[in-house]
């Protein structure tokens, strides 16, 4: 059962207390690993990731039955500044090209047998230009942070967030570069391809607002509220309600993993229910990833966003999953175990 959030501090409280993973299950999962019919470690990486997830699910033998992707999306006022390749009518273009299956997001989740949800975020109200004040108020993040906590089917066995919000790679930057300190070019990347001259105001907007909210910054709800977006934020609301549930989540791209951190630098052990779905290519999404402390499943020179690598990833784990659960043990076979 998911709390009800009054405010951000129950929020706080309830990542705080998540629960951990089922350590018979583990085990269990674990022991399982150690006899099926193939030599140790044979199936590298797809060994550990059966197990971890058994973890979680509480199941020596589990299965992925009921994957859910969700898909938010919200405007952000920063646009004012030029900072993106496409203009913010986009991203309301962009929910009715989901609502009728023309986006890739919608091939991808339809083949990894998910469901698919989309939540648009008061697009005809976008956030605040982050470079004036914060970008949401504290009750417009609760909000937003309530949209992503409701949308989790709590009968979901693994969630993939993902967003549309036509400027939201900046705000990823500023989130990234807030959190995890160094120079706002380290995290500002080229978005949906701005060119030279944009990529170099970009980046200054970028610092701009990081200077002005740095003071306000004590963690990453504070952060979330002075830079980020209703779809940034609804994401991590939909992170951490699986958190709560345990249900495995495979994160997205740069926006998803920067909504990822909110909650990192909200609480210890906030992500420990997440992998790292693939590695984009907008420039910072590796640092990102270093600084999260995942490594991640695909590496493909996507840059797309809206959940696409995560919902590939899906089938990655449910290759590993398959194996885990389906194999025979070497006594189950008669097959000799050396
Ligand atoms: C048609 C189209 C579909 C998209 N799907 C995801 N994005 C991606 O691009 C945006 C971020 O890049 P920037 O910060 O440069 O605006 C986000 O909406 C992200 O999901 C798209 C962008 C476009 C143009
Ligand atoms: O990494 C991402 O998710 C990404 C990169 C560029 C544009 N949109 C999304």
């Amino acid at each position: 059962m998911l709390p009800q959030l009054s405010s951000l501090d129950d929020f706080r409280a309830a990542l705080a207390d998540a629960p951990a993973q089922d350590q018979a299950a583990l085990q269990g999962a674990a022991a399982r690993n150690s006899q099926l019919t193939k030599p140790p470690g044979a199936l590298g990486r797809l060994e550990d990731l059966a197990v971890w997830y058994g973890g979680w699910r509480g199941s020596g033998r589990p299965e992925i039955s009921a994957p859910q992707v969700i898909v938010f999306a919200g405007n952000h006022g920063v646009t004012a500044q030029g900072v993106s390749a496409f203009p913010p009518e986009v991203t309301a273009q962009m929910v009715i090209n989901f609502e009728h299956g023309g986006a890739a997001i919608n091939q991808l989740a339809r083949l990894a047998g998910a469901r698919m949800d989309v939540h648009a975020l008061e697009l005809d109200r976008p956030t605040a230009d982050f470079t004036q004040g914060p970008a949401m108020s504290q009750a417009e993040l609760l909000t937003a942070l309530q949209a992503g906590w409701d949308a989790v089917d709590p009968s979901a066995d693994l969630l993939v967030v993902g967003e549309m919000g036509i400027g939201n790679t900046t705000p990823a930057a500023a989130l990234a570069c807030a959190l995890f300190g160094g120079e706002a070019a380290d995290w500002t990347g080229r978005g949906t391809g701005v060119d030279d001259a944009g990529l170099a105001s970009k980046t200054r907007v970028v610092a701009e607002g990081v200077a002005l909210h740095k003071d306000a910054i004590r963690d990453g709800l504070d952060a979330l509220a002075c830079l980020g977006g209703r779809e940034i934020a609804a994401m991590a609301g939909a992170i951490a309600a699986a958190r709560v549930l345990r249900i495995p989540v495979i994160l997205d791209g740069f926006i998803c993993c920067a909504a990822a951190a909110c909650l990192l630098q909200t609480a210890d052990g906030a992500l420990d229910h997440a992998l790292a779905g693939h590695q984009s290519a907008e420039g910072a999404h590796q640092a990102l990833l270093e600084k999260l402390g995942k490594q991640p499943l695909l590496s493909l020179g996507l840059r797309l966003g809206e959940a696409s690598g995560a919902a590939l990833a899906i089938q990655v784990l449910k290759g590993a999953i398959a194996c885990h659960s389906g194999m025979a043990t070497f006594a189950e076979a008669g097959v000799s175990d050396g």
